[in-house]
């Protein structure tokens, strides 16, 4: 259950006088997600019922929301599927709830996906060079904080935990990676998080893309890289059994070309992108695992999905 912030419903009714929905209905707290505390709202405004998500910010700074919300409306407006955050009267998307930074989101309809079809991975293709092409006209920018330094600085946290195949491995894959130049590859806004928990989905249908709080400029290329990771592989309860499965990856990575072709050093560099990408997620999920935040309502994620990931890209 991740709802760490409680809210009353006089609270809540005083926060939503800043916006123009209506008057509260109902409210439920939402047990999905680990980040932030979620509700979904009900109001009613004119006869009608309205329905949204509330998300107070457990971890960010007032600082580093807007540009989040501010990609969401973006996309939106763009007719990407996203989430548009809702504007208050005052001043913006971003109000204070509790002492914590707080947003009110348009709820889209369907849910998460667990086993993605052929067609959901087509879809996603799809829509992430979307995605992309659409923010090279987004002014905003923000530096990935959990590139290739952030990982170093993980690593030396948790490299004494790991065994000495592991070690070494993790090593090669930071020498590898330290000899690329991303730089010199198309950049842009990226979700830099998409997985399959991250979109809702009715049936073959996405209703929106969500969770857009570690988008940032980076390497196109490495977004890419981060969703075939997780939607185009066939799971295992043992993580040393993963496989991909090529029917999907070839769905996602020709729907996506079919709307932002891949130049000559994006194809070269494809094979690198999965491996940073699989490190990225080896290593927060290795801190998590073995240096959890303290007091932290955790369902730890396991890191073995992502090393077995990566030993597969390096074969
Ligand atoms: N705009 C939305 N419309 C409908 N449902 C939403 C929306 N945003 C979030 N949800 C629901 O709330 C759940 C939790 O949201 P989210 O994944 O953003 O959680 P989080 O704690 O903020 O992040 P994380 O998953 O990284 O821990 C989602 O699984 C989804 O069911
Ligand atoms: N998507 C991440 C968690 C949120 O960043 C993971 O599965 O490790």
């Amino acid at each position: 259950m991740s709802v760490y912030t409680v809210v009353s419903q006089g609270e809540l009714v005083e926060f939503l006088k800043d916006y123009d929905v209506g008057a509260l209905l109902s409210f439920e707290g939402i047990s999905a997600g680990i980040e932030n505390t979620n509700y979904f709202v009900n109001t009613e405004r004119d006869g009608r019922q309205l329905q949204f998500v509330l998300t107070i910010f457990e971890h960010h700074t007032f600082d580093e929301l807007p540009y989040f919300l501010n990609i969401m409306a973006f996309m939106a407006e763009h007719k990407i599927p996203t989430a548009h955050p809702i504007q208050t009267l005052s001043n913006g998307y971003l109000k204070e709830l509790k002492g914590k930074p707080a947003a009110l989101v348009e709820r889209l309809k369907g849910g998460g996906v667990e086993q993605p079809s052929l067609k959901q991975c087509e879809v996603m293709g799809e829509q992430l060079a979307r995605f992309h092409l659409a923010g090279q006209d987004f002014s905003g920018f923000r530096q990935n904080d959990r590139g290739l330094d952030w990982m170093k600085t993980t690593l030396a946290l948790v490299n004494d935990f790991f065994d000495a195949e592991q070690k070494q491995m993790v090593k090669e894959e930071f020498e590898l990676q330290s000899g690329i130049d991303w730089h010199s590859l198309p950049q842009g806004v990226i979700h830099a998080d998409l997985f399959c928990d991250n979109a809702l989905f009715s049936g073959d249908e996405l209703s929106g893309i969500i969770d857009l709080y570690y988008a940032c400029n980076s390497v196109l290329l490495y977004d890419l890289a981060v969703m075939v990771n997780d939607w185009c592989r066939i799971n295992s309860t043992d993580p040393k059994q993963i496989v991909f499965d090529q029917h999907k990856i070839d769905a996602m990575l020709q729907a996506y070309r079919s709307v932002r072709p891949l130049n000559a050093l994006e194809q070269q560099s494809w094979n690198a992108a999965l491996r940073l990408a699989a490190l990225r997620f080896f290593m927060s999920r290795s801190k998590d695992k073995y240096l959890p935040r303290e007091g932290e309502m955790t369902q730890i994620k396991d890191p073995a999905v992502f090393e077995r990931i990566l030993q597969i890209h390096r074969s």
